[in-house]
This record gives structure tokens, C-alpha cells and sequence, in this order.
């Protein structure tokens, strides 16, 4: 069943009377990388998780194009400092096949492969509380890609990493959206915006401030607050 369009109409979401997204109209297809970007506090957490379905909306509305429960099935989320059960590498990565009702030795060899595709496969049983910032963001990787997600959402995965280790990510990602999985991801990076971005979601304020095809927008923003973002000055 299709999953795409994704259609956000007037979504908002409020907090003790301040807005902090929207209202946002956006729709989503099917394909590539959509990369957001804006300034802190400009509101990427927020859109990324209300289009993952996990804050509360106090207006408008969002629709998949298959039905909800279905959706929330077939997507994964990816935070920007993802919690480490006190479990080995691989007890970490089997978890959500488990949780999903597969047996621990199908959930075990999965477990061990996907840690192998994103450089873990060398210490399967160190304990995941121990393991560096890069190595950690690799495990989350493996832990929403193991289940084969139809679309991954992202916050800013390479936010504490060094150079390499944000290179060995975006190779990950890189492959995973060669091989059909949606990218929906924040960066503050604009070289990583840039490798990776099939289109740009540039948020200001809450609001989308631009929607537009990344070759586009590298090329020349629409708006002054575009402009000035890409070269670094400050937005407000
Ligand atoms: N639960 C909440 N209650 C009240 N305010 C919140 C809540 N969550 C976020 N905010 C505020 O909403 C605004 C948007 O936050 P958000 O984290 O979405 O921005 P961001 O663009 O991801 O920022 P950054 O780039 O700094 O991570 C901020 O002003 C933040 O302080």
C-alpha cells in the first residue's frame, strides 16, 4: 500500500500558548532525501517529530496516504542522542525485531548483519552504554534500519561527531536511501545539507520558509532569510 503523499494542512503544534511549528502546509512524495534546515530553535525537532506522529497537534492535520496505523508501522526515528539499553551491541539492535514477535535467533542473525553493514560487526557483545558518540549513532542507525522502514526520519544523527565519523554515516544513509528508504533528516551541516539533500525544507520561525529542490536552493534561496542563512550570517 502507498505511504506517499504525506499531506500536512494547517498542522500546528502549541505549547503554553506559544507556537512552536506552523501552521505547516507540506506534502511529502516518495522519494529521495529531504533535508531541514534553519536556525536553532527554528522548530526541526518539532516538524520532524509531528510528522513522525510523536507531539501533539493542536491544529490541522497530517495524512499518510495509507492508513495511520499502517504508517507508524513502516517509519523509524533516529534522535540526536539516542538512549543505549544496558545491553550488549547486538541485544540492542535484535530489540525491536523481538518487540515485533520475531524469535531471538532470527532477531539475533538480523541483528548481526545490520551491525556488520554500519561498521559494528567487530564488537557485537561490548556493552552499548560503553561505546564512543560515532559508534553509538551507528547502533541507532542499525536499530531503525533492522526493520526495514519504508521511511526514516533523522535529528541531526552527526550533531557531536567528528569528521570521519560523520562521513561513515552519511555513507550509511547514502546507501539506505540508494536502496529506497525515505530520508527525512535535520542538519545544522551545510556540506552534509548539501551531500545529501535531494530537496530542502528550510524552516524559520516555525513556519517553512522555503520548500524547494536542493540543486535549487544551493544554487540561489528565494528569500533575503534564505540567502543569508546559506552564507552563514545571522537569521532571526
Ligand atoms: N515541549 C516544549 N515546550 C515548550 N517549548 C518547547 C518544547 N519543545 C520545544 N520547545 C521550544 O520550541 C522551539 C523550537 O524547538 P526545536 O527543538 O523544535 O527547534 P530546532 O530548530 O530543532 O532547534 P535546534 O537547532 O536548536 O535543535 C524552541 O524555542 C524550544 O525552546
Amino acid at each position: 500500500m502507498q505511504m506517499f503523499p504525506l499531506v500536512a494542512q494547517g498542522a500546528q503544534v502549541r505549547r503554553r500558548g506559544k507556537v512552536l511549528v506552523g501552521p505547516v502546509d507540506l506534502t511529502l512524495g516518495g522519494r529521495g532525501t529531504s533535508i531541514v534546515i534553519g536556525p536553532n530553535g527554528a522548530g526541526k525537532t518539532t516538524l520532524l517529530k509531528m510528522l513522525h506522529g510523536i507531539v501533539r497537534m493542536n491544529g490541522g492535520s497530517l495524512d499518510w496516504a495509507c492508513p495511520l496505523e499502517e504508517a507508524q508501522k513502516r517509519q523509524a526515528f533516529v534522535f540526536q542522542t539516542p538512549v543505549m539499553m544496558r545491553r550488549t551491541v547486538i541485544d540492542n539492535i535484535a530489540y525491536p525485531l523481538r518487540l515485533a514477535g520475531m524469535s531471538r535467533r532470527e532477531a539475533r542473525a538480523r541483528a548481526a548483519d545490520w551491525a556488520g553493514r554500519v561498521g559494528l560487526g567487530e564488537i557485537l557483545q561490548r556493552q552499548a552504554t560503553m561505546l564512543s558518540g560515532g559508534e553509538r549513532q551507528k547502533l541507532a542507525l542499525a536499530r531503525a534500519l533492522v526493520r526495514e522502514p519504508e521511511v526514516l526520519f533523522l535529528d541531526e544523527p552527526c550533531a557531536a561527531l567528528d569528521g570521519r565519523a560523520t562521513r561513515e554515516i552519511e555513507e550509511i544513509l547514502a546507501h539506505a536511501s540508494d536502496s529506497g528508504t525515505r530520508l527525512i533528516m535535520s542538519t545544522h551541516n551545510m556540506g552534509q545539507a548539501r551531500r545529501l539533500a535531494d530537496e530542502v525544507i528550510f524552516v524559520l520561525g516555525g513556519r517553512i520558509h522555503e520548500f524547494s529542490p536542493a540543486e535549487a536552493f544551493f544554487a540561489g534561496p528565494q528569500t533575503p532569510q534564505g540567502r543569508a542563512f546559506l552564507n552563514g550570517d545571522i537569521v532571526e
